[in-house]
């Protein structure tokens, strides 16, 4: 059974104003607690999808339900970390409280909370240059979680990064999620990323923006490392590869003068 729902988009559509239609009629209701990807190709609306639920420009028409206003509180992860280089880890993961006009003695202890939870104590004094990718990842993760969201919109925070610091990351987040239980939109083009980190897979397509596949991922939590070489981790891979081929299929056959990339269709082992 679901949980309650944490938003809803209602039949939204997104124009941008050179003409783009980014999203296309998109009905799409996330529950509480559920860790949702959404997967695509590049172009296909994802990004869109969390500006509109962050409020980061209008839609063209539909709307935007929340489930309860405590639900409201949003936290932002963007595909670059985007951090302050002249500012140390602790400034830089302070910024939203010093925004919200805290001082930096009552903002102290959710900031080291925050760097706690990324587990980059000892960092603190530290500067961005000093830090490897996946630590800046760190931060600017540790950044988003200050303000103790309730909603994690995740902008493939990990696209930049090797895949073994990928998938640290992807474990560490996972294990967070796992205490705090925050509802989590992550954005990938990764199906393996998307697959071994959620428990829905909503499956989009481009031109129009468009969701074509809904996938309920049933493996339990926590998920390890095994998970990923069992068979039912390469099913769902297998699956959601199929549903993008379709959904490639039909865009070509919407605009047979793209050449429509099937890179993103990498076939699981
Ligand atoms: N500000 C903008 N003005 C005009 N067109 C835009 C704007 N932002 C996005 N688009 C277009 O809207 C479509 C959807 O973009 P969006 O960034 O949401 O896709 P995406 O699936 O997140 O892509 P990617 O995976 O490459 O980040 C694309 O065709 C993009 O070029």
């Amino acid at each position: 059974m679901n949980t309650p729902a944490a938003f809803t988009l209602s039949d939204v559509s997104k124009v941008y104003s050179n003409g783009t239609v980014a999203l296309h009629n998109l009905d799409l209701t996330v529950h509480e607690g559920q860790f949702v990807s959404l997967l695509g190709p590049s172009g296909c609306g994802k990004s869109t999808v969390l500006r509109m639920v962050a409020g980061l420009g209008k839609m063209s028409s539909g709307n935007l339900y929340w489930g309860s206003s405590s639900q409201r509180k949003l936290a932002y992860v963007f595909q670059e970390a985007a951090l302050m280089p002249w500012a140390t880890v602790e400034d830089n993961v302070a910024l939203p409280l010093k925004l919200a006009g805290l001082s930096k003695s009552a903002a102290r202890e959710a900031v080291q909370e925050a760097i706690a939870l990324v587990a980059l104590q000892g960092f603190e004094k530290a500067y961005p240059r000093e830090l490897s990718g996946g630590m800046r990842m760190r931060v600017s993760i540790a950044r988003a979680l200050v303000t103790k969201p309730e909603i994690l919109l995740m902008d493939e925070p990990f696209g930049a990064l090797d895949e073994m610091t990928r998938s640290k990351l992807n474990s560490d987040l996972l294990n967070l999620w796992g205490q705090k239980q925050w509802t989590v939109v992550f954005v990938t083009h990764n199906i393996y990323e998307a697959v071994y980190l959620s428990n829905r897979v909503v499956v989009m397509a481009a031109r129009p923006g468009r969701v074509v596949a809904d996938v309920a991922i049933a493996a339990p939590y926590p998920r390890t490392e095994e998970f990923r070489t069992t068979p039912l981790f390469n099913d769902y891979c297998r699956d959601i590869s199929n549903s993008l081929s379709r959904a490639a299929g039909q865009t070509a056959a919407l605009h047979p003068s793209d050449s429509v990339s099937a890179s993103v269709v990498n076939q699981p082992a």
